[in-house]
């Protein structure tokens, strides 16, 4: 075969040492070390194609981690456009996706029933839950959280419950738990997230045969996001790299988010260790984001210490400033960011390329809420996602136990769900048998007579349409013979109205379901004749997907997640949302050590997804769990250089400031024009914030007027909210 030295299309938007990069040495492994932007993605992928263009692999030669969906399936439309192979043999997909796979090819080997399911998190809490009060452990001895934190951690770390030992009753109760809880996941058939991993590495770890052959089938292993492997993740790559392939990793020590997962910045260390690699390649310019936001990114990081160093510049022009709003509340605050995104939409960008980002999930109903009344299309990644809710998990329940009714957790899920007269005393009894005998609680509800036939019988009905009608008509039995649809139809509030709406939209996503777009996580062959093949890809995919395939799909709209969720997308503009001391850095941070670098590294990830400009905004006042609760400005943007912001908000005065005036709106200020006008109390202004001899810095969150003083409530975080009279207090003006 006749191939170019390098292919001049391969490489035209490559610099040189991002060419340096991708054409290192076919047979070593590499460890690219390199900020925000600088490429790593686009080397990855170009490596790939360029592995493929000069036959240094074959496509089933090549596994790439990457470590959303989202990435996956964008990495692949781009191969596709580079490639004329097809792309299909290639294992791409996540690190869990990936194990899903093997386990579903080797189910035997692994001990696992043919049609095993995945618990997601809110499956696993459940199963907890049911546990302890199976152990007869009051919830309030032992948190769920806790045993489930415990147990993932434990099998992050590879550990067995049978290797755990503790000297104290209370570990050792823990790994009671976990035993049990091993024990009631095997009887059921059912995996958690960590389990795909351990079980995975355990399988191929067991079988030299196995191992063997993927040793030799795997010649080229690409990870991108290396920076927030776990151990288990590093472990399980290192083995099944163990046969001589050749590692490609790429990260960012200062883009580690995940460590309160249990990831580990040190894997990076210890790749250069164990794989043979004597220097990081670097990469240096960034790509993505104008001069004033990569300023910003710069100066916000260099306040972390123990970093590996790297250095990060751009050609790029300064572009916008970093535009900040401080807003008088929440709701003043999604108004802005809504009234900000019409006028882009005006101004011709297109909605996707549009962010908002949070730190955490429950900052979104209130923008969800505003976007929604201004008709604004909007889509959630991760978090409230389609699969997850309430009614959407109860139909899947059904599905669940019309392949295979030994699934006791979707069983109890549903089986007084719409209610039928199964009540918890029933409930209790099915459970007692079904311990006393050992057997199932399907098993043993099939023997309890009367009040459960209605139910048995409608899941052996259900059973029985398994490979005889369509995934789709399955659903829609589902719907119709389970009552779920008229249960929520006779409920008249507006919620159980949207229930419907998404139970119907479920029905949508299982007519428009294919078994061959499971790409990532597809079935093996092996599964290919299995009846149920359609409804385990389909409950598979709705366990796996984060979000990316939702009603909606292709339609334009502004895209919401968290800064977890954000990492290794770009925007051109972001919205970096509720950038208050306690919400980011987040109040539990603080108190951990190393907490804080971490949250900055996030505030990093936060402000390098932008590309044109990046708006940031903060409330003095927020409704959270029912009332109203008062902030300072995170720190992280005090640590922003001043010189590439603009206040779009009346910036507090200055101390040398002798102006009169106390507003000072800059020019671009078009969502504040309608908000009224603080007035002055003995010179303070409410939201503005002061300094105090002993409270230290606080915002001034209310105030009276007193005549010739005034009366200030000011919240100084920490040190609680104060009420201070000018006449006596000392405040200074920041
Ligand atoms: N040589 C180049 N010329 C022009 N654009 C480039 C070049 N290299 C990368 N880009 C673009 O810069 C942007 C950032 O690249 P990429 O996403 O690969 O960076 P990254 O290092 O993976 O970032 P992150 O750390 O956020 O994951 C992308 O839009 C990419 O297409
Ligand atoms: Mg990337």
């Amino acid at each position: 075969m006749f191939f170019q030295d390098s292919n001049p299309d391969l490489f035209r938007n490559l610099n040189t040492q991002q060419r340096q990069a991708v054409e290192c040495n076919p047979q070593t492994s590499a460890l690219i070390l390199a900020g925000a932007g600088s490429g790593k993605t686009r080397v990855l992928t170009t490596r790939i194609a360029w592995l493929l263009q000069h036959a240094h692999a074959g496509v089933h030669n090549i596994m790439a981690v990457t470590f959303t969906n989202k990435a996956a399936k964008e990495m692949q439309t781009r191969l596709s456009a580079m490639l004329p192979h097809n792309l299909r043999a290639m294992w791409l997909g996540t690190f869990h996706g990936i194990c899903h796979r093997l386990l579903r090819l080797h189910y035997r080997d692994a001990n696992l029933p043919q049609t095993f399911q995945i618990l997601d998190s809110s499956d696993q809490t459940a199963i907890i839950k049911r546990l302890l009060k199976q152990m007869d452990i009051d919830e309030k001895v032992l948190a769920p959280r806790v045993l489930q934190g415990f147990i993932n951690a434990q099998k992050e770390a590879g550990l067995r419950s049978g290797s755990l030992d503790a000297p104290d009753p209370y570990t050792q109760r823990l790994i009671r738990c976990y035993a049990e809880y091993e024990q009631l996941c095997q009887r059921e058939g059912v995996v958690d997230f960590a389990e795909l991993l351990l079980r995975s590495y355990e399988l191929l770890n067991a079988n030299a045969t196995l191992l063997a052959h993927y040793h030799s089938r795997f010649t080229h292993i690409l990870v991108d996001e290396f920076q927030d492997t776990n151990n288990l993740q590093y472990a399980w790559l290192k083995l099944l790299a163990g046969g001589g392939a050749a590692v490609f990793a790429v990260g960012d020590d200062d883009q580690s988010i995940y460590r309160f997962r249990g990831a580990n910045v040190g894997n990076m260390a210890q790749f250069l260790r164990d794989f043979g690699v004597s220097e990081p390649i670097k990469l240096e310019q960034n790509y993505r984001s104008v001069g004033n936001i990569l300023t910003a990114a710069n100066a916000v990081i260099q306040n972390n210490s123990d970093r590996l160093g790297k250095n990060l510049r751009t050609d790029a022009p300064d572009g916008d400033k970093i535009r900040v709003f401080s807003a008088f509340n929440d709701l003043v605050e999604a108004e802005f960011i809504v009234s900000e995104i019409k006028m882009l939409q005006r101004e011709g960008h297109d909605l996707n390329q549009i962010a908002l980002l949070y730190r955490s999930n429950a900052q979104s109903r209130v923008l969800e809420q505003a976007l929604f009344q201004a008709a604004v299309p909007y889509k959630i990644y991760g978090g409230l996602r389609f699969y997850e809710r309430q009614e959407v998990k109860h139909a899947l329940a059904y599905l669940r136990l019309a392949i295979n009714p030994d699934d006791d957790n979707a069983l109890l899920r549903v089986i007084n769900f719409p209610p039928r007269g199964i009540g918890t005393r029933t409930i209790e009894n099915i459970q007692a048998a079904a311990q006393t005998s050992g057997t199932t609680l399907f098993q043993a509800a099939c023997t309890m007579g009367k009040k459960t036939a209605p139910f048995i019988d409608l899941i052996e009905q259900l059973r029985g349409q398994v490979g005889v009608v369509s995934l789709p008509e399955l659903v829609q039995s589902v719907l119709d013979l389970s009552g779920l649809i008229t249960h929520y139809q006779n409920q008249k509030q507006i919620a159980e109205q949207e229930r419907v709406e998404n139970l119907h939209e479920l029905l949508n996503a299982a007519t428009y379901f294919r078994v061959e777009d499971v790409q990532l996580d597809t079935l093996p062959e092996n599964l290919a004749d299995h009846a149920a093949l359609p409804i385990i890809a389909f409950l598979s995919n709705a366990a796996l997907e984060s979000g990316e395939n939702q009603a909606g799909k292709g339609d334009s709209a502004v895209q919401m997640m968290t800064v977890h969720a954000a990492k290794g997308l770009e925007f051109d503009v972001v919205f970096l949302s509720g950038m208050e001391e306690g919400r980011f850095p987040s109040e539990l941070s603080l108190n951990e050590a190393g907490g804080l670098a971490e949250e900055r590294r996030l505030m990093y990830v936060a402000i390098t997804r932008a590309r044109q400009r990046l708006y940031v905004s903060m409330a003095q006042q927020r409704m959270l769990h029912g009332v109203s609760q008062f902030g300072v400005p995170s720190r992280f943007v005090d640590e922003l250089p001043e010189n590439v912001l603009q206040h779009l908000s009346p910036k507090p005065k200055s101390k040398n400031s002798q102006e009169n005036s106390h507003l000072k709106f800059h020019q671009h200020a078009p969502a504040v024009s309608n908000q009224e006008l603080p007035r002055d109390f003995d010179g303070f202004l409410i939201g503005e914030n002061v300094r105090h001899g002993k409270f230290g810095v606080g915002v001034i969150i209310d105030a009276v007027d007193g005549g010739s003083s005034a009366k200030l409530t000011i919240n100084f975080g920490v040190d609680g909210i104060k009420v201070l009279d000018t006449a006596f207090a000392k405040l200074a003006k920041l």
